[in-house]
């Protein structure tokens, strides 16, 4: 089953820049997929677009599905954009936690769009909530961490803060825009492994933009990578290529290729073309 559909998403912001052009993709329910590309591709564009944090350009032919429902249409989101959100978990790359409450706290604050507005006002949470939110952090491996001010907490912890609220929120698809870009190695593995965990045992669907490819290959088995706001590959990640990638990223590409890809693999599956097809459409 479709999770995420987008068809026909372009988006011009004011100043002219065309960030995205005509993308159409769509994820299954359960996948774990990677969006690549270099700086200034349009992923976090993309993924803002199907949060329904942004609208695209006015063009009938455009929509953006989330489940079976509309979070916008013709470059205006639906009245059920908001309700969609609930079940949609965002990460960043930094700044997802508030800094002067408990780890504790923050992870709570996932089930607010679920529970009266007066409760999550006072901070009233319930014994049951509290017991699932310390699993939650139980499970992305932080639960010691409870009871800090999540200033407190490495950039990792909160990336996995992050995970666990998305947990807790009951979110059915989590879109995490570069959540490993300012982690070392260590830290980025095992927030990559949260992520993962979450996707092999909950199935929940995971849309990650990463600027690190061997994160993509190592964790995702589908990569989407984007070149100047178009679909330039939708495939198997196993399938990319260090002559696709040096293409894909120029001049930076020496920095982001894993020693382990291929130097010529046998052509992917669906490459490397600007018009692309779009598993699960
Ligand atoms: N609010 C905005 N106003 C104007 N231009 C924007 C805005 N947001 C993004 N852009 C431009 O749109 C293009 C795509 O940006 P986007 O942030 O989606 O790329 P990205 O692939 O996520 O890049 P990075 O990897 O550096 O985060 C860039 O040229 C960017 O400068």
């Amino acid at each position: 089953m479709t999770t995420v559909v987008v068809e026909g998403l372009s988006k011009t912001f004011r100043g002219g820049k065309r960030a995205l052009k005509n993308v159409s993709v769509s994820v299954d329910r359960g996948e774990m997929v990677a969006l690549i590309g270099a700086s200034g591709s349009g992923k976090s564009t993309l993924i803002r677009h199907v949060a329904g944090l942004v609208q695209a350009d006015r063009n009938d032919g455009c929509k953006v599905m989330v489940g079976d429902r509309f979070v916008q249409t013709g470059g205006r989101l639906t009245a059920d954009a908001r309700d969609i959100r609930r079940d949609i978990g965002v990460i960043f790359q930094q700044f997802n936690l508030v800094n002067r409450l408990s780890v504790l706290t923050n992870v709570l604050t996932g089930v607010l769009g679920r529970i009266p507005a007066i409760r999550g006002t006072l901070g009233l949470f319930s014994r049951d909530e509290k017991i699932v939110a310390m699993q939650a952090l139980a499970r992305v491996g932080i639960a010691e961490t409870a009871r800090q001010r999540a200033s407190t907490l490495s950039g990792g912890q909160q990336q996995r803060a992050a995970i666990a609220r998305a947990m807790v929120q009951g979110a059915q698809i989590v879109l995490a825009d570069e959540p490993i870009a300012s982690l070392d190695p260590a830290s980025a593995k095992r927030v990559m492994e949260a992520l993962s965990e979450i996707n092999r045992n909950d199935g929940i669907t995971v849309i990650v933009s990463l600027h690190q490819v061997e994160y993509a290959r190592r964790y995702c088995p589908r990569t989407i990578a984007l070149r100047d706001g178009e679909v330039a590959f939708d495939g198997p990640s196993e399938a990319l290529t260090h002559d696709f990638l040096r293409e894909l990223y120029g001049d930076a590409s020496e920095e982001l290729v894993l020693p382990d890809v291929p130097e010529r693999a046998p052509r992917p599956q669906i490459a490397l073309q600007p018009a692309v097809a779009f598993a699960g459409a």
